[in-house]
């Protein structure tokens, strides 16, 4: 049975690629950070009790900026593929905690890395980059494009990707980039800009809200539905040569557009709610991402199927039901949660 690690477990990506790697057979282990309160809300309808016998999903408490913990780890789980999808992702935050966001994602990723090559354990590495690192350069992006970094998140991001490549080049190691463009979807966090038109959405249909405050826009993204992109990451790890891969839908909408579908869809018109908020502006904004998937298609035959409008569909249809049955969050996934029982390493 193969056997995977995910850093990053308890956050959307980190979800759905466990729910993957559980149905192609594998076992799945996860780092999970250390909460007064549980935090694996994501994961709980497919968490299984360690005590089970036929139990394949283990979650270890842990954190990036510990490269100690990580390579302890590394070498009791003893993984064949390792999935890097840990971060302080949110960009705007970024601004507000560059150095957290660098100990995270920049030096938890070289911490990771570390602990693969001192372990000398014989696994393959995906590293979780990010559309964002291009920045300033001109779409549309493909792998050879220029990073040109915008925010302290995405120059976190960059540091994490040459470093990967710089440890597939000089220490022989099976390591990949991807490079996912936005992905979203019910499970994307609430202060992401989708899942906040989407949530408010279903807040000012059920009449429980009047006005969504955003801040620009006019920014381009490359929107497509998570669940898709995991399926990408996977495979990337699956080819006989590691390499670079840009995962995106190849199509840009300014995220008015974004709003109006999501507002449509309900049945509202969008300038009626939507009010500017300059708290949500950021230093610098990233004018245009957008992808050029192209590599992936031809050598991992990964295509993006779902695309903006019906992105949004998804999301409001999710947002309206998670209301209808609050308490509930992850409303795709209607089990009730376990409690986590931790694997004891
Ligand atoms: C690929 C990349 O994708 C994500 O980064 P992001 O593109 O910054 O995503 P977002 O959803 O925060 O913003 C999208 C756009 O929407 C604009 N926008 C307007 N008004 C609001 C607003 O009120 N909130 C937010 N969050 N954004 C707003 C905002 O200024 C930006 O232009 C991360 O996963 C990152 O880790 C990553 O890898």
């Amino acid at each position: 049975m193969k056997r995977a690690f995910i850093t990053g477990i308890t956050g959307q990506d980190g979800s759905y690629l466990a729910e993957l790697l559980l149905l192609k057979g594998y076992e799945v282990h996860g780092l999970v950070r250390r909460a007064s309160s549980f935090n694996t809300g994501r994961i709980d309808h497919v968490y299984q009790d360690a005590r089970d016998p036929d139990a394949r999903l283990f979650l270890h408490h842990g954190d990036m900026t510990d490269g100690v913990r990580l390579l302890t780890l590394l070498g009791a789980i003893a993984p064949d593929e390792v999935y890097n999808l840990a971060g302080q992702s949110h960009v705007r935050e970024s601004f507000d905690q560059p150095r957290f966001t660098a100990e995270i994602v920049a030096m938890g990723t070289l911490h990771l890395l570390e602990a693969i090559r001192h372990s000398r354990v014989a696994c393959r590495f995906y590293q979780a980059g990010s559309s964002d690192m291009f920045g300033d350069s001109a779409p549309p992006h493909t792998e050879l494009s220029l990073l040109a970094p915008r925010s302290p998140e995405a120059t976190a991001k960059a540091y994490a990707h040459w470093t990967t490549r710089n440890y597939r080049e000089g220490y022989d190691l099976f390591a990949v980039n991807g490079i996912a463009f936005n992905h979203e979807s019910p499970r994307r966090g609430e202060t992401f800009v989708t899942r906040k038109i989407s949530q408010a959405v279903a807040r000012i249909q059920a009449g429980r809200q009047d006005f969504l405050y955003l801040g620009d826009l006019s920014p381009v993204r490359d929107w497509g539905y998570a669940p898709e992109y995991v399926e990408g990451m996977w495979r990337t790890l699956q080819q006989d040569e590691p390499d670079d891969y840009v995962l995106a839908t190849g199509t840009g909408h300014p995220v008015q557009d974004f709003v109006e579908a999501a507002f449509d869809h309900a049945g509202l018109d969008w300038d009626r709610h939507v009010r500017f908020d300059e708290r949500y502006l950021r230093p610098t904004e990233v004018v245009e991402l957008l992808g050029v998937p192209d590599k992936a298609a031809e050598k991992l035959g990964w295509r993006a199927t779902v695309q903006m409008a019906e992105l949004a569909r998804i999301m409001v249809d999710a947002d309206v039901a998670a209301l209808e049955h609050e308490g509930r969050h992850w409303v795709d996934d209607v089990r009730l949660p376990t409690w986590p029982v931790l694997a004891t390493d």
